[in-house]
């Protein structure tokens, strides 16, 4: 039985363009069929200070992966990209690639690895803005059982 796993990506150093579409084609062999991609957004940093601007999307990927299967595949894409290690102290930092998983169908998930819906989707424009590109903002308040702060039509 197929899945729908959103994906949210980001990347602040280096080609950014490229290195977000160079995952979205590494997750459509390795994860599953893209089937919603969400507009490119570039974004200040947000929760750390750093003069590069990053570049945000989400995609929504068909799969038939469980979610720590999806986790074990978006860690090792960002590892191809060149992505050494996640944090610093616990402190975000500039990086070439992010892979997250946001939401897989309307689960939800805790585990010691893995939180599904990701915990912060509410409060980071960076995460919904692109994310409602693909799934309405209804559907995803229902999924995370929280409002978003977000109007579409003012944001452009
Ligand atoms: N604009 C923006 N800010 C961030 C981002 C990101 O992808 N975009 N990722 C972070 C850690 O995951 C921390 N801050």
């Amino acid at each position: 039985m197929p899945h729908i796993v959103y994906l949210g990506l980001g990347s602040n150093i280096g080609a950014r363009h490229d290195m977000i579409e160079k995952a979205i084609e590494l997750i459509a062999e390795q994860v599953g069929d893209i089937v919603l991609q969400s507009a490119l957004y570039e974004t200040e940093p947000w929760g750390f200070s750093s003069e590069n601007l990053f570049i945000n999307g989400a995609v929504a990927c068909q799969t038939t992966l469980t979610p720590l299967e999806v986790l074990q595949k978006t860690q090792a894409i960002e590892k191809q990209l060149g992505r050494t290690h996640k944090t610093k102290n616990g402190e975000y930092e500039d990086r070439v690639i992010d892979i997250d998983i946001l939401l897989y169908d309307d689960l939800h998930l805790h585990h010691s690895q893995l939180v599904i819906p990701h915990p912060h989707i509410a409060k980071r424009p960076f995460v919904y803005q692109p994310l409602c590109d693909i799934l309405s903002k209804s559907t995803l308040e229902r999924i995370i059982g929280q409002e978003i702060p977000y109007n579409k039509k003012e944001a452009q």
